[in-house]
C-alpha cells in the first residue's frame, strides 16, 4: 500500500483488508483494477483468469511490494472444480468474466449466450450459498434502444432527456427482434442480472450490478496481427487506434450516426474501488457507471482519433481519414446498433458521492500516447516484411 495512513469508508469506519476473488482479472477492466488494489489498499486478490498478459506486470518479480497479496490462477470457470473453494475463501467476488465484443455477438451468437449468463451461474450459485458478497459485471447494453429512437427523426421530443436518459431504476430494456442476434449478449446480461437480483430478494444474497457505458483506455482489447487476431475485430478504440498506427483509414459503420459517452478507465475504476469499500452503500443497488459528459457520435469520436493521434505520434493524419462501410459488411448478418447512451447519475451520486472527472480529449490523448508507445514499432515491422505470394 502506498502510504500508512489507516483507510476510513463514506462514513468513516476503518475498512478492514478483504480477500478478493476476481474472475476475468486478467482483461482490460481487471488488470486496471488489480493495480489499483494493488498501489492503493492492503486488500489481497486471488485473480482468476484464461490469460494473465495483462497483469504479467503485477505478477513478475516476485520482489514487487505486492507480491504477497495477489494470486493467479489460470483457470476457465466453465470446467473447473477449484472456483468454488477460490469463492470460499474470499470475501468478495467480482465477475468481469465474459464475451463482450460486438463482433461475436451476431457470428458466435451460443458462445457469447454461455459465457454471459450459463458460465455465470455457478458464480452466482457459489456466493449465494456460501453467503459471499458479489460485485457482477454488467453492461450498459441491457438498456438496449432509447425510447426516443422509436420517434419521428423530426419529433422535438427527441431532445426530451425522458425519452433518452438511461436509469437503473425507470428505463425498459429493449431489444430488437430475435433475428438480430447483436442483441444476444444483452439479453444474457440482463437474464443474469434478473436472476442475481432474484437471489437477494429470495436467498439475501449480498450483490452490486455494475453497468459500464464505453470504459476506454490502454490494454483495451488487442490491436489486429500484433497482439490478437490478424482477422479479429476488436471494440471501436482498438479498430480506430490500429487504423491510426498503420495509416489506414477508420471504418464508420453505418455513417457513424450512432452516438455513446465514452469514460476512462482510471475514473471508472474509483468508483468500482468505492464499491468495494463500501458495502453497506453499494449493496442490493444496480450502478450507472459512465460520463454523461463525453458524449459524441462514432463519427465524432474517429475525427477527435485522428487529430490527437496526429498530435501525439507527429505525424500528418490521412487526407481523408474515414470511410463509410455498411453494419453487414463490417460485422456480418444480425448486427443492429443502440443508438444513445447516457447514463443517469443520480443513484451512484447519492450512494458513492462518485463522479467521472476526465474530458474525452484528455483520456485520448494519454491512451493514444499509450497505444503510440506500445504498438508503433512492432506495427511498422509487421508492415515491412515481406507479403507471401503463391
Ligand atoms: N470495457 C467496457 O467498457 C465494458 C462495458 C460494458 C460491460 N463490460 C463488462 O465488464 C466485464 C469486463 O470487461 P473487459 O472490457 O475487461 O473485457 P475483457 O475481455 O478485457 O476481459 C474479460 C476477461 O475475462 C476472461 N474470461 C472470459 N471467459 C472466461 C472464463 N470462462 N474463465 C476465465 N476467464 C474468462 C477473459 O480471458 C478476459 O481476460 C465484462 O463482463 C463486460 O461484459 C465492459
Ligand atoms: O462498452 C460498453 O459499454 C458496452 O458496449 C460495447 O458495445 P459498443 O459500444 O456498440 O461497441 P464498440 O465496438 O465500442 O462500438 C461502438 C460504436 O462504434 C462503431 N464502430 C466500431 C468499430 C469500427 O471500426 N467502426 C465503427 O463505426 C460500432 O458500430 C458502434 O456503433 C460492447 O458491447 C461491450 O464491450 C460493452 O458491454
Amino acid at each position: 500500500m502506498a502510504s500508512g495512513v489507516a483507510r476510513v469508508d463514506l462514513d468513516g469506519g476503518p475498512i478492514k483488508p478483504m480477500t478478493i476473488c476476481m474472475i476475468g482479472a486478467g482483461g482490460f477492466i481487471g488488470s486496471h483494477l488489480c493495480e489499483k488494489l494493488m498501489a492503493e489498499t492492503p486488500h489481497k486478490v486471488l485473480a482468476l483468469d484464461v490469460y494473465s498478459d495483462k497483469i504479467k506486470h503485477l505478477l513478475e518479480p516476485a520482489t514487487l511490494p505486492w507480491a504477497d497479496r495477489i494470486q493467479f490462477h489460470r483457470l476457465n470457470i466453465k470446467h473447473d472444480s477449484r472456483l468454488e473453494g477460490l469463492i470460499k475463501m474470499s470475501d468478495l467476488t467480482i465477475n468481469l468474466a465474459a464475451i463482450c465484443t460486438p463482433a461475436d455477438y451476431n457470428t458466435r451468437p451460443l458462445d457469447t449466450i454461455y459465457s454471459n449468463f450459463i458460465d455465470a451461474l455457478p458464480v452466482v450459485k457459489y456466493c449465494s450459498e456460501n453467503g459471499k458478497r458479489l460485485i457482477h459485471f454488467s453492461t450498459c447494453e441491457v438498456y438496449g434502444k432509447t425510447i426516443g429512437s422509436f420517434l419521428p427523426k423530426d419529433s422535438p421530443l427527441r431532445q426530451d432527456p425522458a425519452y433518452y436518459m438511461l436509469s437503473e431504476d425507470a428505463s425498459p430494456c429493449i431489444f430488437g427482434p430475435i433475428e438480430k442476434q447483436r442483441w444476444s449478449y444483452a439479453c444474457a446480461k440482463q437474464l443474469i442480472e434478473r436472476l442475481i437480483y432474484a437471489e437477494g430478494a429470495e436467498n439475501g444474497l449480498e450483490f452490486t450490478i455494475v453497468r459500464p457505458f464505453n470504459w476506454i483506455g490502454p490494454r483495451m482489447d488487442f490491436i489486429p496481427g500484433i497482439d490478437g487476431p490478424s482477422e479479429g475485430v476488436p471494440r471501436v478504440l482498438a479498430c480506430f487506434s490500429n487504423a491510426l498506427l498503420r495509416h489506414q483509414q477508420l471504418k464508420l459503420v453505418d455513417g457513424g450516426q450512432s452516438q455513446r459517452t465514452f469514460i476512462f478507465i482510471k475514473d471508472a475504476i474509483e468508483a468500482v474501488l468505492l464499491m468495494i469499500e463500501n458495502p453497506a452503500r453499494a449493496n442490493g443497488h444496480i450502478f450507472n457507471v459512465g460520463n454523461p459528459n463525453n458524449e459524441v457520435t462514432v463519427r465524432q469520436l474517429a475525427e477527435m482519433m485522428t487529430q490527437v493521434y496526429s498530435k501525439v505520434s507527429d505525424e500528418a493524419p490521412l487526407e481523408v481519414p474515414t470511410v463509410d462501410v455498411s453494419s453487414k459488411e463490417f460485422y456480418g448478418e444480425g448486427y443492429d446498433d443502440s443508438d444513445k447512451r447516457i447514463p443517469d447519475m443520480t443513484i451512484i451520486n447519492r450512494q458513492l458521492g462518485w463522479n467521472p472527472k476526465t474530458s474525452l480529449w484528455d483520456l485520448l490523448e494519454s491512451t493514444l500516447t499509450y497505444q503510440h508507445r506500445t504498438y508503433a514499432e512492432a506495427i511498422k515491422k509487421a508492415m515491412s516484411k515481406p507479403v507471401a505470394t503463391s
